[in-house]
């Protein structure tokens, strides 16, 4: 049986990044990743950054053809990069292999040289989410034309009609990537409204706008069967309205995903388990079983790569740092939904403060007003930015707008240092960008 110092089991963000601190201290350090295509993780391969090349693609009008392949570039190249982060470090493994646990402190690792029993004096389990497939029936049966966002991705020629199961982060997404490269899109949604928690004014629009670009919904509405059809898909959905039959050639399903615990064993373990899939970790990010912690999508919380790079940074800060670091005092930290244009919030709704008996004033104007708007041709959206009554602290934002996914971040960064709103307003920004708009937001102060 080997012995390591450190282990651990999935290349996620937060274990290549605790790898990269491992080897700076001149620790010893194995990562387990199963699958080669996958080394640097989810995000990189098969999520964010494939996910937004292809919808900038599509933006910019580029083919679906070329688009994959500059995709499949970009991705490969990542793939390359992020293994010899890790495995070029003097003190640092890569092994390929199927991690499981035979007891608290003994992994089993499966490759196609056989198996082998490995201990370390610390274990990390950062082995991300899965796609939850809802039981439906047909789903399974159809599989060749029933996707996930992984499957998806390697689709090789476009899709000319799209059905999309759930209307969350990754169905959008989606469905504005495959509007925009012209396809027929058609999204099914349990919820009534897109952006459920989100500003309500502003989620209308988005839903109204994804109209506008060619998107259908079907929306308050369930999916009841899949059925193979001349080579297509018949799909039974009870709306509102009564059963409609949806013809499309695939469907994605993108209704939501749960911590990746299925190979590992832990039922061998004493590893608490939580109500959603996860592994119970306490704001350390340390399990019940001393000796491993739990990092990124498995450990529960919001699903981003942001978060299991904090999660990074909570624990290098135990091990190596000052101790001060905890889940409990992460940054203000905000959302980007990339649709087009983008749907970016931080903070509290209004709905969230009232609901609180919280005293605020709305700020509010309409994308078109914003002459960086005129110049990249995208003059849809809106800012919404609420303050507090007393002393004008900001304590949520919804910018729908293009390129909102940056400016979201200076409003995050203003809430963790606590500048109030007439520090945005008294700012000089570059012109012409979106971040000028705080001038004129907040000129009523
Ligand atoms: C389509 C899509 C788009 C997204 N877009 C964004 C976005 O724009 N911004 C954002 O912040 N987040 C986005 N996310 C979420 C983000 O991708 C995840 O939150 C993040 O990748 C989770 O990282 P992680 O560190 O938990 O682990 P992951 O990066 O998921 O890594 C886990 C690794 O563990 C490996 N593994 C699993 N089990 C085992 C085992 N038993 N043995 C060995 N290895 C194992 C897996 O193969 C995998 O490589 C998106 C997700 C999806 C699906
Ligand atoms: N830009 C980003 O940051 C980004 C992009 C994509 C994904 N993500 C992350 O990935 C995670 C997973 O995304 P997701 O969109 O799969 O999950 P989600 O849980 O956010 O949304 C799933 C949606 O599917 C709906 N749904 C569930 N079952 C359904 C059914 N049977 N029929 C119809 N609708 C159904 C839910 O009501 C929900 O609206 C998100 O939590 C997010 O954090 C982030």
């Amino acid at each position: 049986m080997k012995h390591y110092q450190n282990i651990i089991v999935g290349f996620g963000k937060a274990g290549k990044t605790l790898a990269g601190s491992f080897a700076k201290h001149g620790e010893e350090v194995l990562v387990i990743e199963k699958d080669a295509e996958m080394y640097g993780g989810t995000c990189i391969n098969v999520a964010c950054l494939p996910t937004k090349n292809l919808i900038t693609s599509a933006q910019k009008g580029m083919s679906y053809s070329a688009a994959l392949t500059q995709k499949t570039q970009m991705v490969e190249k990542l793939r390359q990069k992020n293994f010899h982060k890790v495995a070029d470090q003097p003190t640092a493994q890569v092994l390929n292999a199927q991690a499981e646990f035979l007891d608290n402190h003994t992994l089993k690792v499966t490759d196609e040289s056989g198996e082998e029993q490995l201990t370390a004096d610390r274990i990390f389990i950062n082995t991300g989410s899965t796609p939850i497939l809802p039981e439906i029936r047909g789903i399974r049966e159809n599989s060749p034309r029933v996707f996930t966002s992984k499957t998806l991705l390697d689709q090789t020629t476009q899709i000319p009609r799209l059905a999309i199961l759930g209307s969350g982060p990754i169905g959008l997404e989606f469905a504005s990537m495959y509007a925009n490269f012209g396809s027929a899109v058609t999204v099914i949604g349990k919820q009534s409204h897109i952006l459920p928690a989100a500003e309500p004014e502003a989620a209308a629009q988005a839903q109204q706008d994804l109209i506008e670009d060619g998107v259908n919904f079907y929306l308050a509405s369930e999916l009841t069967e899949v059925a193979a059809q001349d080579g297509a898909l018949s799909l039974q959905v009870q709306t509102a309205s009564g059963q409609q039959e949806i013809s499309a050639d695939a469907l994605l399903v993108a209704t939501g995903r749960t911590p990746n615990i299925a190979d590992l064993h832990l039922e061998r373990t004493d590893l608490q388990i939580g109500n959603q899939g996860e592994i119970v970790v306490d704001q350390f990010l340390q399990t019940n079983v001393s000796g491993i912690w739990a990092l990124g999508d498995v450990a529960g919380g919001p699903q981003f790569t942001y978060i299991s790079l904090d999660d990074w940074r909570i624990v290098d800060n135990q091990l190596f740092g000052n101790q001060t670091r905890s889940k409990q005092n992460r940054p203000v930290h905000a959302s980007s939904i990339f649709l087009r244009p983008a749907f970016s919030s931080v903070g509290q709704t209004e709905a969230q403060l009232k609901e609180a008996g919280i005293a605020y004033e709305v700020y509010q104007m309409q994308t078109a007003g914003i002459p960086k708007s005129q110049v990249l041709h995208e003059t849809r959206g809106q800012y919404k930015v609420l303050v507090a009554a007393t002393d004008h602290q900001i304590l949520g934002a919804t910018i729908y707008a293009e390129e909102s996914y940056e400016v979201i971040n200076l409003i995050s960064l203003a809430m963790q240092y606590h500048i109030p709103a007439e520090g945005l307003r008294d700012q000089i920004y570059t012109h012409p960008t979106m971040a000028e708009a705080f001038n004129d937001l907040f000129a009523g102060l």
